[in-house]
């Protein structure tokens, strides 16, 4: 054993300081600090994020090697403070470390929550959320006022998540939805933001409690434990309309002593739960449909030829249909083209070793903590041809898709710990864009032209548009 440890080599580092370790080049946007990082030290280095060894991967190769041949190796979740009081110490799906209660709970949702079905039987909720929002839009195309679309957008999202969650709309019910968004913005904040203790296991904790970190992300969790109750309260009166939601469905399970792991479901299993649909159903699409309508208002070639397709093979119509947008084949190279180059999770969830592999000739050891940058991966030379260009064209005649069996494209993640939510993500990316690109035409404001469109993203974990997109709708009269 001695000899092989011997052998043992450790991937490339760029070399960092004492104690903090590389942390201070990670600056506001990491998976573009790590992305220029790996031009230099290539597509696996390792990094130390304060006392604990990271290990990036920044290629499509290398992902295969990670997310598929060695999978099983590495598909458990690091333990973050942030999550761990947001999940009720990891009772969920996306932050529960690697097990016998996670497997079982992760196929009892694919099962009851995320299935197809399931995601169908929420299209009244859609189409009556896609009518609020062509609605307003309109109101504000008559006016020929500026729309906020980046706001528009989170607002579509989060009431279609929420009527999907829980039967409600906020409108002047239990809570408004101003109260809502900050909640759930807060919650995002949380789950992503820099935590001395995930870097500092020894004493960390103490920064933490300095800097009110602690304080106010156990206030949080309190306002979010406070809104889940009121929502179970809500169910129990029976005084609710629609169709059955996620509380109504997890109640359900409650009653009926369905048991995961190692016990029965409970009310903490449920919110641990609903945390994750919220924080993975709303920012994800949102984020998706501004981004498209950024690049594509920068591409107006690939604008007019989307809106084409979709007002010459759908007829007069007052909404584009699910049925209908099995047959746009642009719209769906549009999407996967936004996430090649803006994926909503750009460096995933980040991963845990348990147990010891090699890439690369290199050895990971058990306990390091794995990022794949698949926003590195979407603009690698490599891989793709002139990668910072917007060009739906290029999934002509490619097998590429989203779906993550191509290590190319991975807005989803793939292997173990891959979304369980794909269809009911894309769903909501092309249903919203779909309709907003029919219904309406779009013009810069006064005084723009086309290169005044950024493409800065906010700092974070996440890579939205930093500066709202501001448009001016015109309908479109020809139906
Ligand atoms: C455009 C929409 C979405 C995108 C791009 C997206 C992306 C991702 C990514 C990259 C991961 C990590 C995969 C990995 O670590 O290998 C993930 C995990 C996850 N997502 Fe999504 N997601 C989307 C929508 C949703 C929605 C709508 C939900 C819930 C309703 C959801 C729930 C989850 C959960 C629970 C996990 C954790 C899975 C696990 O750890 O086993 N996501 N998602």
């Amino acid at each position: 054993a001695l000899k092989r440890r011997k052998h043992q080599r450790r991937p490339p580092s760029p070399p960092g300081f004492p104690i903090i370790g590389n942390l201070h080049q990670l600056g506001e946007l990491p998976h573009q600090s790590l992305w220029k990082l790996s031009k230099k030290y290539g597509p696996v280095m390792l990094l130390k994020f304060g006392s604990i060894p990271t290990v990036i991967v920044s290629s499509s190769e290398t992902a295969k090697q990670v997310l598929k041949i060695h999978d099983l190796h590495c598909c458990s979740r690091p333990s973050l403070a942030g999550p761990r009081a947001l999940s009720y110490n990891y009772l969920d799906i996306a932050f529960s470390p690697f097990n016998d209660y996670w497997k079982e709970l992760r196929k009892m949702c694919v099962q009851e929550l995320f299935s197809p079905k399931r995601v169908l039987s929420f299209q009244p909720i859609r189409e009556e959320e896609i009518k609020n929002l062509i609605d307003s839009v309109s109101e504000s195309a008559s006016q020929k006022a500026i729309v906020n679309l980046s706001e528009k957008f989170i607002a579509f999202t989060v009431r279609v998540t929420c009527k999907a969650s829980f039967g409600v709309n906020f409108q002047g019910t239990v809570l408004n939805s101003d109260r809502f968004e900050k909640l759930i913005h807060d919650a995002f904040l949380f789950l992503g933001s820099f935590s001395a203790s995930d870097y500092f296991p020894n004493g960390g904790w103490i920064i933490d409690w300095l800097t009110g970190l602690q304080g106010q992300r156990e206030r949080s969790v309190k306002d979010l434990d406070a809104f889940y109750e009121q929502m179970f309260d809500l169910h129990n009166q029976g005084n609710k309309q629609g169709v059955e939601d996620f509380v109504d469905l997890l109640l359900k399970l409650e009653k009926e002593e369905t048991v995961i792991g190692y016990g029965k479901l409970t009310r903490n299993h449920i919110k641990a739960i609903l945390m994750n649909v919220l924080i993975g159903g709303i920012g994800t699409a949102a984020i998706t449909l501004t981004w498209a309508m950024t690049e594509l208002m920068r591409n107006p070639r690939a604008m007019k030829k989307v809106q084409s397709e979709i007002r010459n093979q759908i007829g007069n119509k007052s909404m584009i249909t699910l049925d209908d947008i099995d047959q746009l084949h642009y719209l769906k190279m549009v999407i996967n083209e936004t996430w090649r180059l803006h994926p909503p999770a750009p460096l995933m969830i980040p991963r845990e070793v348990i147990s010891e592999f090699e890439i690369n000739d290199y050895t990971i050891p058990v306990k390091t903590r794995l990022y794949v940058n698949i926003w590195a991966i979407g603009r690698d030379p490599n891989t793709w041809k002139d990668p910072e260009e917007f060009l739906p064209e290029r999934f002509i005649n490619s097998n590429i898709d989203a779906k993550g069996q191509n290590f190319e494209l991975l807005p989803f993640g793939s292997g173990r710990r891959m979304c369980p939510a794909m269809y009911m993500g894309t769903t909501m990316v092309e249903f919203g864009l779909a309709n907003m690109l029919y219904q309406f035409d779009w013009k810069l404001p006064e005084g723009m032209v086309v290169e005044d469109i950024d493409l800065e993203e906010s700092p974070g974990l996440n890579a939205s548009k930093k500066n709202e997109l501001l448009l001016v709708p015109v309908k479109y009269l020809d139906h």
